[in-house]
């Protein structure tokens, strides 16, 4: 089964286009999403993130994730531990995810892709990009989160242009119509 990788900075559009591959019905792994599951079910991963940050970390029995955010986006040490815990709990859910699925090919869709390695283990990786100002706007509207808050998530991903030199094909997220249509192209090419 092939792997292909599919990655961008925070905003761009990884989802939207993760989203175009399901409609073409193929399987989707969002990392983003595991992580997430992985951080409530998971007493290893759960009780690891109560080590590192302390009780106010979790409420209820679900981490308390602007808190987290708040500790980590500022501290390249306290991020990595963060990864370290988070990382390969993921890998080993996607592994098992894969075997599962009968399609010509799986997406992986992870927002840090390139910066940790990840892609090493696709046989191809798409790269999402979109201009900063449109993605600021975006995840502004989205999230209703604030410039520093999405600058201290920028800060800690890597550039489009460094990104750029290991994609083996990027997708430009400007409108959602040329952008469905290049999903399509692409996947005429995997097939
Ligand atoms: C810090 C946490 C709790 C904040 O949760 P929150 O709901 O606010 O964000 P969410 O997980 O939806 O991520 C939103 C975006 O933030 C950015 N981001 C998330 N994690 C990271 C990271 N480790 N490094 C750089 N950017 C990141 C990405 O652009 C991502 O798409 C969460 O992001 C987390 O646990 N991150 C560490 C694990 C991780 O790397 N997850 C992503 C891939 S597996
Ligand atoms: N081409 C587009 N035109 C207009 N809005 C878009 C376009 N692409 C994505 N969006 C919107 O921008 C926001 C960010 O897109 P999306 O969630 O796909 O990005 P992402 O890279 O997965 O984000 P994150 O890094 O936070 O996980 C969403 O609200 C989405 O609906």
């Amino acid at each position: 089964m092939k792997v292909v990788g599919l990655t961008g900075g925070i905003g761009s559009g990884k989802t939207t286009v993760a989203g175009f591959f399901k409609e073409l019905g193929i399987p989707v792994f969002i990392a983003d999403d595991e992580a997430k599951l992985l951080m409530v079910s998971n007493s290893e991963v759960k009780s690891a993130v109560q080590a590192l940050f302390g009780e106010h970390s979790y409420k209820n029995g679900l981490p308390e994730r602007k808190y987290i955010a708040s500790k980590v986006f500022g501290d390249r040490e306290k991020l990595e531990q963060l990864n370290a815990i988070i990382h390969p709990a993921v890998a080993r859910h996607f592994e098992s995810w894969k075997e599962e699925q009968v399609a010509p090919y799986v997406i992986y869709e992870a927002a840090i892709l390139f910066e940790s390695g990840g892609y090493k283990k696709c046989d191809f990786n798409l790269l999402v990009t979109a201009p900063l100002d449109r993605r600021i706007e975006r995840l502004k509207k989205r999230d209703k989160s604030t410039l520093e808050e999405i600058e201290a998530r920028m800060n800690n991903q890597w550039s489009d242009e460094e990104k750029a030199k290991l994609a083996d094909f990027i997708i430009e997220n400007k409108e959602l119509s040329s952008t469905r249509k290049a999903v399509h192209e692409l996947h005429e090419t995997l097939v």
